[in-house]
């Protein structure tokens, strides 16, 4: 019985899907949609989403253009007009003119009257969500690997100039790991704030942040909650350099070097965090990374791990078309559900897991698992 209710279900589905497919693909019912009142307004935000989706990469390079350039930055301090503008961004005044006009266009930046210009709200949203500007400024890496999709694709991806920013992706441990290091430090902040607003970390003893950089989402726990002992695992010259960090400051941090994919991680956390880690791993690796974890963690005790994740309602296109694609061009890893997520933990001896609801899912869901 149950199966044919799904079956009449898939069949009213496939039906509809037909009916709606073969309307939107006929360009007199387009035509006609754009006029008649009442589908109008559909036809508009349909017609808009797909310039959209048309134009995205020019939209981008634009916000590219204009945090590079310094213009935002300078619309943050005051209003400027052109002639300062060209001198800030260092083109003649057509140029200028027509970068400002495209930041207005996008809500980067407005008019203030005459030939002034203010920061618009988008400009604003930018410049305050950490960390936007810097993952804005190395997209010209992806780009330059997203310059043929189907190529990317049909060689599995890596191999490009992401994977080279990246050095582990690709099975290195060698490389430098300054500069993800830094760019993964500026973008914490909204991380963090998901996952301290989402979980009590409070209630635990002792954390160790697996894969924790330089210790900058560690910082944002102790200032969350300071009675926490902190420890750190990362590749060694990325844990050298937190152990440094937190040093300078008169931090206490147990910060050990290693690979979890060879090495058996430090025992004794109550909690382990596993942030922006695991859709970095292809599946037996990630396999390999959970299992570590689960010796490291006495029965009972706590893994969070905090990441986008693909399919969650309302963010598929962060999920599976914007981490989908970098991390193919990464050369390693892929944004997985909350439901795979939680099968591999089972797999990997975990006891229990669940989801928790986090502010903004597009920069992090979160699941706990019991040990
Ligand atoms: C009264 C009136 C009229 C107005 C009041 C004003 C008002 C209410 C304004 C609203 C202001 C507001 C609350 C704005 C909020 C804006 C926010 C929260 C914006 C957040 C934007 C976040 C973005 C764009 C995040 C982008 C993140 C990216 C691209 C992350 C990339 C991550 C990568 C590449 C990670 C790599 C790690 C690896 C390798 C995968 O492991
Ligand atoms: C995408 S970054 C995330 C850093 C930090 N958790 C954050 O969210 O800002 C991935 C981290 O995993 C570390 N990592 C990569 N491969 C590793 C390995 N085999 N063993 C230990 N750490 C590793 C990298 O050095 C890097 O710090």
């Amino acid at each position: 019985m149950p199966d044919e209710r799904a079956d009449r279900a898939t069949t009213l589905r496939d039906r509809w899907r037909d009916w709606r497919n073969g309307l939107s693909i006929n360009p007199a019912f387009q035509r006609w949609a754009a006029r008649f009142p009442l589908t109008r307004p559909v036809a508009r935000r349909r017609a808009q989403a797909l310039f959209d989706l048309t134009a995205g990469f020019v939209y981008s390079q634009i916000a590219y253009a204009c945090v590079t350039s310094g213009l935002l930055d300078a619309l943050a301090k005051r209003p400027h007009s052109i002639s300062d503008l060209e001198r800030v961004v260092d083109l003649d005044m057509a140029g200028t003119e027509r970068l400002v006009k495209a930041a207005v266009a996008l809500k980067l930046a407005e008019p203030a009257g005459g030939d002034v210009f203010a920061l618009g709200v988008e400009g604003a949203a930018l410049l305050g969500a950490p960390g936007v500007a810097a993952m804005i400024e190395h997209h010209r890496l992806l780009y330059a690997d997203l310059a043929d999709p189907i190529g990317l694709l049909r060689r599995g991806g890596g191999g490009g100039a992401l994977s080279g920013y990246w050095p582990y992706a690709e099975g290195g441990e060698g490389g430098t790991s300054g500069p993800y290091s830094g760019l993964m430090s500026a973008s914490q902040a909204m991380v963090a704030a998901q996952v301290l607003e989402a979980y009590p970390i409070r209630r635990h003893q002792r954390v160790m942040d697996v894969g924790g950089g330089d210790g900058t989402f560690l910082r944002a726990v102790a200032g969350h909650a300071p009675q926490l002992a902190l420890a750190l695992f990362d590749l060694p010259p990325v844990a050298e350099r937190a152990r440094a960090r937190f040093a300078a400051e008169g931090l206490a941090l147990e910060a050990t070097g290693g690979s979890f994919f060879t090495d058996s991680l430090p025992q004794g956390a109550d909690i382990i965090t596993l942030v922006r880690i695991l859709h970095d791993h292809d599946d037996d690796k990630a396999m390999i990374l959970l299992r570590a974890i689960r010796a490291a963690l006495e029965p009972g005790r706590t893994l969070l791990i905090a990441e986008p994740m693909a399919q969650v309602s309302g963010c598929e296109r962060v999920g599976d078309a914007y981490f989908g694609l970098y991390l193919l061009a990464m050369g390693s890893g892929r944004p997985r559900s909350v439901a795979e997520i939680r099968k591999m933990l089972g797999v990997a001896g975990f006891t229990s897991s669940r989801e928790v609801r986090t502010p903004l899912p597009m920069i992090a869901s979160l699941i706990v698992a019991r040990a």
